[in-house]
């Protein structure tokens, strides 16, 4: 008997045995059914000695579908989805999603940790560290805000504030990264302005169909490519601009956040040009997209909570006012020198920030290595969500945790307490919000120059509503208007 005749007899008795029902249909063909045992033998090798997990308990999930119960529940705020899931299966649970696509990790907020990523985080946090002990931030604030009280006052009619806070931020950040100083109909203003918005929509429209399904990335939906489009133009927009910087660049005339990455791009080429691979010009022009679009869309969400809460709260506001009077007076604006006496001011823009969480679940995060959590086996390359919305609205963390009650930041003196272990909306740990040392000082000055300027109500014969809008995946208010009266 040859070789090929042993093999045959031996595939026939092997299949025979194993799966007799369906013998009949197996082709006779020695090729086919040498793949077919191959196939069939490695993956029970596979399962065999495949790592075993002690994963954290979660909902019922399909093979590549996920757990379909974010078919359904795709719309609602996925901080109180977790919140939901979290009380039937404890604090740390699994559920089956994937994240959202970023530049291929090589930005800071999606970056893999490591040497590479260290460098681009360093490199933006000396830029921004130079932008406030610089002074620049007072005039910054100065300016946006004087343009964004003078462009208000314009409206005869209730208004939604929106636009105007995008003006402010983006002219406070576009104004930091790359030097500009825009009008508010300004064309580059309101094409950014429109770019953010398509990013914002894009991502507060719920669940992609492409987390659920990963194979459906193949066949992007339109949200998704609208996603990737809006994306892009941010990423256009600080290209431009780092292009430009380049072109005009003096290493001893540096004005800027731009200017900034590029003097640390040239100051890595220096110490070797094999370095360049760790800061070419995509990761400079992705440090300052990073910088620009988390600035923005957190810090203009914020304030746009900041608004309605203090419009619907009058005491509040006149709180705000007296303080800001007494300590700043009318005639020049808040700075950073005042800061520590605004108190108050810095416990209601702590209690926005906890009422009006504006970053539900931090920025997805994936584990560099098998880890455990809670006793709960975690494996390499894992995405990571903290539920901070939970932690800021947990009724067992915070007393009348449905009331907006800044007194709760703040000590018997009226001065601000230590900050509360659950008040977390800059996340924590080594991917704490890189921003977080800027976005404090810039909305309590934001917040305490409006309330100095002028004085702001909420649309007249409108009943007040300041619960979130919970059919999203971000956690905003619903849309509002106001008007508002020059204070004299
Ligand atoms: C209200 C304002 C802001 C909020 C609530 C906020 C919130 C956050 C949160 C929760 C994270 C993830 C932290 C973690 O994973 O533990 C984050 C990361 C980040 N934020 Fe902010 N942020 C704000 C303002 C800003 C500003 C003004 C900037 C830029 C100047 C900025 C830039 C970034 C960057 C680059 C990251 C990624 C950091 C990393 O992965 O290492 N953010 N932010």
């Amino acid at each position: 008997m040859t070789l090929t005749e042993l093999l045959e007899n031996f595939y026939d008795e092997l299949i025979r045995f194993i799966l007799d029902d369906v013998y009949k249909y197996i082709p006779k063909s020695l090729i086919t059914r040498s793949l077919l045992i191959g196939a069939v033998t490695g993956t029970l090798g596979y399962l065999f000695f495949k790592k075993r997990y002690r994963l954290p308990p979660g909902p019922f999930a399909l093979p590549l579908i996920g757990s379909p119960q974010f078919l359904s529940s795709s719309k609602e705020n996925l901080g109180r989805v977790f919140h939901k899931i979290s009380k039937k299966y404890g604090p740390v649970f699994t559920v089956y999603l994937v994240q959202k696509p970023s530049y291929n990790g090589q930005d800071i907020a999606f970056g893999r940790y490591g040497t590479a990523w260290k460098l681009r985080r360093k490199i933006a946090s000396r830029g921004i560290r130079l932008f406030m002990v610089s002074g620049a931030i007072n005039i910054k604030i100065e300016q946006a805000v004087s343009e964004t009280v003078r462009a208000m006052m314009m409206e005869t009619e209730p208004f939604d504030p929106m636009p105007f806070l995008y003006f402010t931020t983006v002219n406070i950040l576009a104004g930091m990264c790359f030097g500009t100083s825009y009008k508010y109909k300004d064309k580059e203003f309101l094409h950014i302005m429109g770019s953010l918005q398509a990013v914002a929509e894009s991502m507060s429209g719920g669940i992609l169909i492409e987390d659920i399904l990963p194979p459906m990335r193949l066949f992007p939906s339109k949200k998704l490519l609208d996603f990737y489009k809006s994306f892009d133009e941010v990423f256009q927009y600080a290209d431009k601009h780092m292009k430009d910087h380049r072109r005009n660049f003096q290493p001893d005339n540096i004005s800027d956040l731009t200017d900034n990455v590029l003097l640390a791009q040239k100051e890595v080429e220096t110490e070797g040009k094999d370095n360049m691979a760790e800061f070419n010009d995509l990761h400079v022009t992705l440090t300052l997209f990073d910088v620009f679009l988390a600035g923005n869309d957190t810090s203009r969400q914020t304030l746009y909570w900041a608004v309605l809460l203090i419009a619907a709260h009058p005491d509040i506001q006149t709180k705000i006012q007296q303080e800001v009077d007494s300590v700043c007076g009318r005639e020049r604006y808040p700075c950073m020198s005042d800061r520590e006496k605004l108190s108050y001011t810095d416990a209601v823009l702590h209690e926005v920030m906890r009422y009006g969480t504006v970053t539900p679940l931090g920025v997805p995060r994936n584990t560099s290595c098998d880890t455990t959590i809670a006793g709960y086996d975690v494996p390499e390359g894992t995405t990571v969500f903290i539920n901070q919305w939970a932690i800021m609205n947990d009724p067992d963390n915070w007393q009348d945790v449905d009331k907006f009650k800044p007194e709760r930041f703040l000590d018997e003196d009226g001065k601000m307490a230590p900050k509360p272990e659950n008040w977390l909306p800059f996340g924590a740990g080594r991917r704490v919000c890189l921003g977080e040392p800027l976005a404090k000082p810039e909305l309590h000055l934001i917040i305490a120059s409006l309330c100095q300027r002028v004085h702001i109500s909420l649309e007249p014969g409108v009943p007040v509503n300041i619960k979130a809008k919970d059919d999203q995946i971000v956690n905003l208010p619903n849309p509002y208007k106001i008007t508002i009266k020059e204070r004299n």
